[in-house]
């Protein structure tokens, strides 16, 4: 046995399940121990790769996850809020470092985390890429060096399986807006304009959102002042981005301090 990193990958099955487990069993860095999905899915007692259509992995998938966790330094997690509130207790009752992708979060799941965070290291993130988190560092400049004359709307791209709006990227870029412009996101955030709304508020921050196809995920920031526009674009072609930022959030949270980071911290640019 190689004394690599163990790496549990929760939601096996799903969209980035299915990306991270490539991810990781092709990373020369990390080994993969094991594979979550919920209680009654068809994966649950097959070998993984198996199941993935594949050749054998030699890690069944289990609905057990305290169990596979025990035998895990790290758990990698993009599966569903009330899934990850769970897993963040096991997580630390097992001492593995916890990545925690899923977005769609509420007070009440952030506060359980960061209750397991007093214990294990959570790493958590509505956008693991490299692209996004340069992204979110470059809209609170621009958001500080322009004023209210500038409107700041988000607006955003997904397909159409995603089921929370505003996606969590869009969440991270309007926080780096209003962080720049030195106000609370809470206080100017209009996400839901339908009917008469009146004309914009100044100083709000707009959020849209678009799903359709088979879009992997488009964010743009534009500030629209009188006379010009500027518009700051990422857009993902491959879920490969957001695999490899969570594996890379994996490795490095290994020997750090109990508490919660996010991908400035691993990508060194907070
Ligand atoms: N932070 C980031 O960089 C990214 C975050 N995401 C987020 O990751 C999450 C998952 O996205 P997708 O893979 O597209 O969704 P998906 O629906 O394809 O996959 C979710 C998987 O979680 C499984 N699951 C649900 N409850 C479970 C439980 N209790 N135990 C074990 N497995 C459980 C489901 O069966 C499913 O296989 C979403 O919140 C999405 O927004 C997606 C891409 C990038
Ligand atoms: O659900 C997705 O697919 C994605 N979710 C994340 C989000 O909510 O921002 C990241 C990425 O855009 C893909």
């Amino acid at each position: 046995m190689s004394d690599l990193p163990g790496i549990v990958i929760t939601g096996a099955s799903g969209r980035m399940g299915q990306m991270l487990i490539r991810t990781v069993v092709e990373s020369k860095g990390a080994k993969l121990v094991g594979a979550v999905e919920r209680t009654g899915h068809d994966w649950i007692g097959q070998d993984l790769g198996v199941a993935m259509g594949g050749t054998a992995l030699g890690v069944a998938v289990t609905d057990d996850p305290l169990d596979a966790f025990a035998k895990a330094q790290a758990v990698i997690d993009f599966t569903t809020p009330d899934a990850t509130v769970e897993f963040a207790a096991l997580a630390a009752q097992a001492r593995a470092v916890h990545v925690i992708g899923t977005t769609g979060l509420e007070e009440t799941h952030l506060e359980k985390i960061r209750l397991a965070a007093r214990h294990a290291i959570v790493v958590r993130a509505g956008n693991m890429s490299l692209g996004v988190n340069l992204l979110v560092q470059l809209t609170k400049k621009v958001a500080a060096a322009l004023d209210e004359d500038f409107d700041i709307e988000v607006i955003e791209a997904h397909h159409h399986h995603k089921v929370d709006a505003p996606s969590g990227t869009a969440l991270m870029l309007g926080e780096a807006a209003a962080e720049g412009r030195g106000v609370h996101l809470a206080d100017v955030s209009d996400s839901g304009r339908d009917g008469i709304t009146g004309a914009r508020k100044r100083g709000d921050i707009g959020f849209s959102a678009i799903r359709g196809g088979d879009i992997v995920g488009e964010h743009d920031v534009m500030f629209a002042g009188q006379g010009e526009r500027i518009v700051l674009r990422h857009m993902a072609t491959d879920r490969g981005i957001f695999a490899r930022g969570a594996l890379k959030a994996a490795l490095w949270g290994q020997g750090h301090k109990p508490g919660e980071y996010d991908m400035m911290d691993v990508l060194g640019l907070s």
